[in-house]
């Protein structure tokens, strides 16, 4: 396994490895890796020739007042971690080498980003989007893997893809979790011991709420349920609790074949998110 700092080198062995006709595939990381991104990794090793992952943890993508500076980081870790899932090429470039000018072009993400996540970290999905841009004009990927843990944040990429053009497939991961039920996330390690034990509610939370939706089709219900088991199990506070369209991420009507249920809860100072994504005959 390489690992590459430069746009230049990588760029480089792309070009080499595209005139060979081999296909690669992309999984764009912040690092600090578990099972979920491994997941990813694999996915992409069963279908491409070559796979690149990218980490980056990209400032851009915060708020001013979030956690850039905290977010846990650990490249040798994640060396041995990416080569054991079939990783071939690491891409781990500074912030001068994917930022060298002041930043004047920005890309802003639509109405999908209005909501959810959007609304509570304005600016986020613009960051997401620039870098995300980036990685694809550089790496040239077949194929792109993301996770359904950031639901919104694929559907976006979705929007991205079809509106600019992208040669490329996006390629969507079920979300891996804990035994106990917590989504696997890199900010996991922020939890204290009570607040590990109280996580997991959020995603009992979400199936309450699948639950009482099949049942009766009623947002309202489902949703009021789904609180009421966070605010009992947990001392968190919910950012946002919601049954939408997926993946337009509309209100739900008549006609909406799959369905999101996404929450983001603060568990103590941690913002954790989950989701659901369904259809009524089944779960997607
Ligand atoms: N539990 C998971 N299951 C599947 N995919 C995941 C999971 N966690 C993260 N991913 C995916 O891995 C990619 C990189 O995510 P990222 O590096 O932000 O990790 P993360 O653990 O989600 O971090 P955080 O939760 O702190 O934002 C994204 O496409 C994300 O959706
Ligand atoms: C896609 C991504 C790597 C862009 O920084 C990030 O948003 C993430 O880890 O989901
Ligand atoms: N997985 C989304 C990255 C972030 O929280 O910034």
């Amino acid at each position: 396994m390489k690992v590459i700092t430069t746009i230049e080198q990588l760029k480089l062995i792309i070009k080499k490895e595209k005139s060979e006709g081999k296909t690669i595939g992309l999984v764009p990381t912040m690092g600090y890796l578990h099972e979920g991104h491994l997941t990813l990794a694999s996915n992409a090793r069963l279908e491409n020739d070559v796979v690149v992952m990218s980490i980056f943890v990209n400032p851009t993508q915060f708020g001013p007042n979030e956690d850039f500076e905290s977010y846990p980081r650990d490249l040798e870790r994640d060396k041995k971690l990416a080569e054991s899932a079939g990783v071939d090429i690491i891409f781990a470039p500074d912030i001068e080498e994917m930022y060298p000018t002041d930043g004047g072009i920005k890309i802003r993400a639509g109405r999908q980003a209005e909501i959810l996540c959007g609304a509570s970290r304005p600016g986020h999905f613009d960051g997401v989007l620039q870098v995300v841009s980036k990685l694809f004009h550089i790496v040239e990927p077949t194929r792109a893997y993301f996770g359904q843990k950031d639901a919104q944040q694929v559907a976006i990429i979705q929007t991205l893809v079809r509106d600019y053009n992208f040669p490329l497939e996006i390629r969507t991961v079920p979300i891996v979790r804990e035994e106990d039920g917590l989504a696997k996330s890199s900010r996991n390690v922020y939890l204290t011991e009570v607040e590990r034990k109280e996580a997991p509610a959020i995603y009992e939370a979400l199936l309450i709420a699948k639950e009482q939706f099949e049942a009766n089709q009623n947002s309202e219900v489902a949703i009021d349920s789904a609180t009421k088991h966070i605010e009992k199990y947990t001392s968190g506070k919910i950012d946002y609790l919601q049954i939408l369209a997926y993946p337009d991420l509309k209100p739900v009507t008549d006609k909406t074949k799959q369905y999101l249920i996404a929450a983001a809860v603060y568990i103590g100072k941690t913002r954790l998110i989950d989701n659901i994504i369904f259809s009524l005959k089944g779960e997607a």
